[in-house]
């Protein structure tokens, strides 16, 4: 059962469509990622989900509530961690989570949620005096202290080293354990690849794909696969019998590497091949397509 459904969803600003006719399903309990260039209508499509902004036309759902009427309830039920969230600067740490587990009726243990996000140490300090990282973490703390059921999370790791970004992904992972729905917006790929049941790829307003990370890359990029190694001895002389195997599409030399694109079996057909002429191949790699080259296929910046 979906927790969230948007049908036909519209906004402008001064008569500049931004969100321009979106539909979408976001299933109970699954991790969905928001995905697109900057200006692409991400935030402010959370926004209109979350009831922070409201919406000019078309139809949301969330947990069988609809944000622009039933905002209170549903901030008992949504946790939201969007960009700028900003704070007084005098608020220390532990104010703000006393302060916003008072919102609710069965806030998580504070102590707990400061330790699980690394900010037992710095509860006293005021949110001005934190880092970039600390003030994200402590978003995440207060968007998650309600015990949501869903939870949305707008550029959740910018500005996480990259060990808190990882403890980040393990905690969000933790939420869907718990049966949580995790709406995400990130710029991040791997992030995505990571954590995403599945994901919608925005584009000028509109969702342009929605798949499982997997699906998109297999979709776009059609499991495209590059292998590049050094062969000893002559490699001009071996060119010809790798373009002839089964699922090479491009075999260049660059410099002293030997470079093969393909799909299908083409790592083993190229590695069994090698092995078959008593080849000697050195360092050799593959590049499986990522999300990265997936989501660039699609381009357009604004
Ligand atoms: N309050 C506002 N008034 C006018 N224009 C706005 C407002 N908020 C956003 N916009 C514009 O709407 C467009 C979509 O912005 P939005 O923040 O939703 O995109 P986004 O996909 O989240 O981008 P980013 O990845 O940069 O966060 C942008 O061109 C932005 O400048």
């Amino acid at each position: 059962m979906p927790a969230i459904t948007a049908r036909d969803l519209r906004k402008s600003y001064s008569g500049r469509t931004v969100v321009d006719g979106i539909d979408l399903d976001v299933e109970e309990g699954e991790i969905f990622a928001l995905l697109g260039p900057n200006g692409a209508g991400k935030t402010t499509t959370v926004e209109m989900l979350t009831g922070v902004r409201h919406r000019d036309s078309g139809r949301i759902d969330v947990l069988g509530l609809d944000p622009d009427h039933d905002g209170e309830k549903l901030a008992h039920l949504v946790g939201v961690q969007l960009q700028d969230s900003q704070l007084p600067d005098k608020l220390r740490v532990e104010e703000a989570i006393a302060l916003f587990s008072s919102f609710y009726r069965d806030p998580i243990d504070g102590d707990t949620l400061l330790e699980r996000l690394h900010l037992s140490e710095h509860r006293r300090r005021p949110f001005g005096k934190l880092s970039g990282g600390q003030q994200q973490r402590l978003a995440i703390a207060l968007a998650l202290v309600g015990r949501p059921r869903v939870a949305v999370l707008d550029e959740l790791t910018t500005g996480l080293d990259p060990k808190a970004r990882r403890e980040t992904w393990g905690l969000i992972s933790g939420l869907r354990d718990d049966g949580v729905t995790v709406v995400l917006v990130t710029h991040f790929m791997e992030e995505a690849e990571h954590l995403a049941d599945r994901l919608a790829l925005f584009e000028n307003g509109r969702i342009v794909a929605v798949d499982t990370p997997a699906g998109l890359i297999a979709s776009r990029t059609d499991g495209r696969q590059e292998i590049r190694f050094r062969l000893d001895g002559d490699a001009v002389a071996e060119l010809e019998g790798l373009r002839r195997l089964p699922g090479v599409q491009t075999v260049a030399l660059q410099g002293p590497t030997v470079v093969v694109t393909g799909t299908g079996d083409v790592i083993l057909a190229v590695t069994a091949h090698i092995a078959r002429e008593g080849l000697t191949a050195r360092d050799l790699r593959v590049h499986q397509a990522t999300l990265d080259d997936a989501v660039l296929t699609t381009g357009s910046n604004q």
